[in-house]
């Protein structure tokens, strides 16, 4: 498995799936990922859509990304929006960016991800997926809990157990990952969740949300940005590799 910082970095580009198929909703399936910061939720989608994983950290801005996958026996056209980190107040509030709300409204299934390394971030998730319902109050939202980090097992500070629980609070299922150290396990994620989110349109779910908002879908800017980012860990490995 390529890690970010060896093997070719020839990005193989994530196919810009035609908008032909967003005039079949069914077909279109929009996830948000959320979650405190550096819980890793750059690295997993990358890890999800390149079978890559990006070691540097740069401060989320909130791509959106799209593909076409395979899900069972069709193709749908998938978008994923990543998003800058939700913190928690004192007052056990949360602090959620505008920018946040939006691709909370936007999306039809949602990725909440914490580090199995940081408690906090745990503590996050209940809040954050309350503040999810009071956008969306009715219906059921698909959702998947994961828990990111899963190689740092010296560095645990939430048992498995506990992710189990809070998912099945938030009528999900929990995944454990590693975007450092595995693809399965984040492509199996994401797959669940998408297969969830297909689900709910088929009783009505999606349809209602159709009409929500529509966030402007880049051409790919998020593969020069994808690109770009490869080049740097390329580039500090060349820097830093020992002369011979
Ligand atoms: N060991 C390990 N490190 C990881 C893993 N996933 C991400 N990281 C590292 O954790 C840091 C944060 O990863 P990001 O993907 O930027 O996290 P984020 O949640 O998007 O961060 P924000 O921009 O703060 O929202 C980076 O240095 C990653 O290389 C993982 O599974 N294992």
């Amino acid at each position: 498995m390529n890690s970010g910082g060896s093997g070719n970095f020839l990005l193989v580009p994530i196919p810009e799936y035609p908008p032909l198929l967003e005039c079949f909703p069914n077909k279109t399936v929009k996830l948000a990922v959320l979650g405190a910061s550096s819980v890793g939720k750059t690295a997993l989608i990358v890890r999800f859509l390149t079978k890559r994983f990006i070691g540097d950290y740069e401060a989320n801005t909130g791509a959106l990304y799209s593909r076409k996958l395979p899900v069972d026996t069709e193709d749908i056209s998938l978008q994923i929006q990543d998003t800058p980190c939700v913190s928690l107040q004192d007052d056990e509030g949360l602090y959620c960016q505008e920018q946040i709300n939006r691709s909370i409204y936007w999306a039809d299934g949602y990725v909440f991800v914490f580090s199995i390394t940081d408690l906090s971030s745990f503590r996050t998730v209940q809040p954050l997926y309350q503040h999810v319902r009071r956008i969306h109050p009715s219906g059921n939202i698909p959702v998947i809990l994961v828990g990111n980090k899963s190689d740092l097992l010296r560095a645990r500070q939430v048992p498995s157990e506990e992710g189990d629980t809070l998912a099945a609070a938030l009528g999900g299922v929990y995944f454990e990952t590693s975007a450092r150290e595995n693809h399965h396990s984040v492509h199996s994620a994401f797959v669940h969740l998408c297969q969830e989110v297909i689900r709910s349109f088929g009783a009505g779910n999606g349809e209602k949300r159709r009409g929500g908002l529509h966030l402007a879908r880049p051409k790919s800017p998020n593969m020069q940005e994808l690109k770009r980012r490869f080049r740097q860990v390329l580039s500090s490995k060349v820097k830093s590799a020992p002369t011979l």
